[in-house]
């Protein structure tokens, strides 16, 4: 077996689409945030919003609007009307209720589907070739359930899983070594958020593993307390909610780089949520975060990484977790 196919597992077959639409559905703080990174990033100039307030939709238009001569004359338009959205490329959905005092998250994900259950076969009616990009949390099971209620192949709907966890983990690293967080490299993989699982020996700097250097890392015998980059992924998570109610501008700026590859398939890897049932000798039928090419037809292969024991136990734990919640909801 070549490097390539002991290294690239496939996922499907190549596919060229055309056009270059995006949907965005919910234009809350996380919806504005990937609609304002799209078209300032100049991923597409041709953006449809969907939410179900009429009013906020319509100041959100205006207002974007009246930049579009900073924008290459974008495209913009906005409803409660799903028609607006017809012929997307791609279909970034942030809609979602928020988490009411006391309820459990259980009671949140089952909210949640059924707003999936409402958009997911509006979205598919005007755009049956759509790519699906999920982002409302908790993101791993909501992409597991638009998959299931789309109809698509596994492959064309993606979550932005541990895209941002990723992002995080790279500036995080950054500021430790003094190196632009582009030239930093590592990959956070399966459940988003507090359950993420960074892959330390593939951490590195221009191919140099920093496990080479201090065997140690990531353990509790690490005297440089590497574990800490990544216990402040989850912690800067809740500093920020503590300190302006949201995050948006790292997520809408991740959600214009995953729509960037798929409009331009660029072939890049991404750390997103992909139905990972079996890989890495995962039985359960659930979406993870790993390392996957993305292009024109979604996800084309998964990257077969080398884990730990432990990693891949942590992998198989949360793997367990999201089939638990899945068999609780009702889709
Ligand atoms: N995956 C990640 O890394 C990540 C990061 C940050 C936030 N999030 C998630 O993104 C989601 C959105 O966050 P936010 O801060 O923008 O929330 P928000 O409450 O500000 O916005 C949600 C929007 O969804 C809309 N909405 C609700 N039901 C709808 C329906 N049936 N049809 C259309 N629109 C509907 C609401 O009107 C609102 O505008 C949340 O689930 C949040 O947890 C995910
Ligand atoms: O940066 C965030 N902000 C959110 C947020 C944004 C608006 S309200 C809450 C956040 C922040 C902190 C915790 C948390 N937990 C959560 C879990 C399941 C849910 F269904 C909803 C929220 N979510 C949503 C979210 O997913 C993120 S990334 C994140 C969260 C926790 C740990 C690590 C990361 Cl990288």
């Amino acid at each position: 077996m070549s490097v390539k196919e002991s290294l690239l597992l496939p996922v499907s077959d190549p596919v060229i689409s055309s056009g270059h639409k995006i949907t965005v559905v919910g234009i809350g703080q996380v919806g504005m945030a990937c609609a304002f990174s799209i078209l300032t990033q100049n991923v597409s100039n041709d953006v449809a919003l969907v939410d179900c307030m009429t009013e906020k939709l319509q100041g959100e238009l205006l207002d974007l609007q009246h930049g579009s001569c900073f924008m290459k004359n974008a495209q913009i338009q906005a409803s409660t009307d799903y028609a607006v959205t017809a012929g997307s490329r791609v279909c970034v959905v942030t809609a979602g209720a928020r988490q009411r005092e006391g309820e459990s998250r259980l009671d949140l994900v089952q909210r949640n589907v059924d707003i999936l259950k409402f958009i997911i076969p509006q979205l598919l009616q005007y755009s049956p070739n759509t790519i699906l990009l999920i982002v409302s949390n908790p993101v791993d099971i909501l992409t597991y359930v638009a998959w299931k209620i789309s109809g698509l192949p596994k492959h064309r709907v993606i979550g932005s899983g541990t895209n941002l966890d990723s992002a995080r983990f790279r500036f995080l690293m950054s500021q430790r070594l003094g190196v632009a967080s582009t030239s930093c490299h590592g990959w956070i993989i399966g459940e988003h958020g507090d359950s993420s699982v960074p892959v330390w020996s593939g951490v590195n700097i221009a191919g140099v593993n920093l496990r080479d250097i201090n065997p140690n890392i990531g353990t509790e015998d690490d005297s440089e307390k590497w574990s800490d980059v990544h216990r402040e992924v989850v912690d800067s998570a809740y500093e920020i909610i503590k300190l302006k109610g949201y995050t948006s501008w790292a997520i809408g700026l991740s959600v214009a780089a995953l729509t960037s590859s798929i409009l331009k398939n660029s072939r890049k890897i991404h750390a997103v949520s992909v139905n990972v049932q079996g890989r890495h000798g995962i039985t359960e039928d659930v979406y993870l975060s790993l390392p996957a090419i993305i292009g024109t037809d979604g996800v084309s292969e998964i990257v077969n990484q080398t884990l730990t024991n432990e990693e891949r136990a942590r992998l198989h734990k949360s793997a367990g977790i999201m089939n638990e919640v899945q068999k609780n909801i009702v889709i």
